[in-house]
């Protein structure tokens, strides 16, 4: 049994990891254009967002400086409890700075919401959102995001980063979670 075979946790497959990497190249392609000579400070929103920041940046021919913040609203369950904490802020300093924020994921909302405007306050000349999944219905606030991959439905996913209770992160595709995992 290798890594990656959980299948009996799994409900099905929603994307391949054939599939993530077309919508990450096409994703950078935009970014790439969008910037055009200006240097940009990719900040990925951990843990969930590493897989996405790794190939995201591998893919983009502009310059960038990578920076990561920890926060966390979901603990170990399947539901945002709408308060974030910062478990690790920037290095940087965002002072005139292009800011594009990666994420895995948009759910509620809640989390990228309070990251936005928490980084607007420090003075950046930009701040956009990249997000390679979002849920258009179980969303709790409006937030512009510039950049999304793929709107799914609002189902629990797993894999690619994303975790149930930690677990899952280093599936290579996108699933769902069958309900006797978390029930
Ligand atoms: O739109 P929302 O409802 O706020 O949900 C999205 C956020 O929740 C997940 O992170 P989590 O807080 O579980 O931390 P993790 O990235 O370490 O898994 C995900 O990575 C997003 O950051
Ligand atoms: O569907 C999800 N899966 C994993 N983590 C999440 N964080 C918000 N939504 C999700
Ligand atoms: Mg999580």
């Amino acid at each position: 049994m290798d890594s990656n075979d959980v299948s009996g946790d799994l409900a099905h497959v929603l994307y391949t990891k054939e599939q993530i990497q077309d919508k990450i190249n096409e994703l950078a392609a935009r970014i790439d254009a969008d910037y055009e000579g200006r240097d940009i400070l990719v900040v990925g929103v951990l843990k969930g967002a590493v897989m996405v920041m790794a190939d995201l940046v591998r893919a983009l021919h502009s310059h960038v400086s990578m920076d990561w913040m920890a926060v966390s609203s979901y603990g170990s369950g399947t539901q945002s409890s709408g308060v974030v904490r910062i478990l690790k802020d920037l290095d940087t300093d965002l002072l005139g700075k292009h800011v594009l924020i990666v994420e895995d994921i948009i759910d509620s909302g809640l989390t990228l919401s309070w990251l936005k405007a928490n980084l607007m306050s420090r003075g950046p000349a930009s701040v956009e959102i990249c997000t390679l999944l979002r849920k258009p219905a179980a969303a709790k606030v409006e937030i512009d995001v510039k950049y999304v991959g793929m709107e799914i439905p609002s189902e629990f996913v797993v894999g690619y980063g994303l975790d149930f209770d930690e677990k899952y992160r280093n599936l290579d595709f996108i699933g769902t979670l069958a309900p006797h995992v978390y029930a």
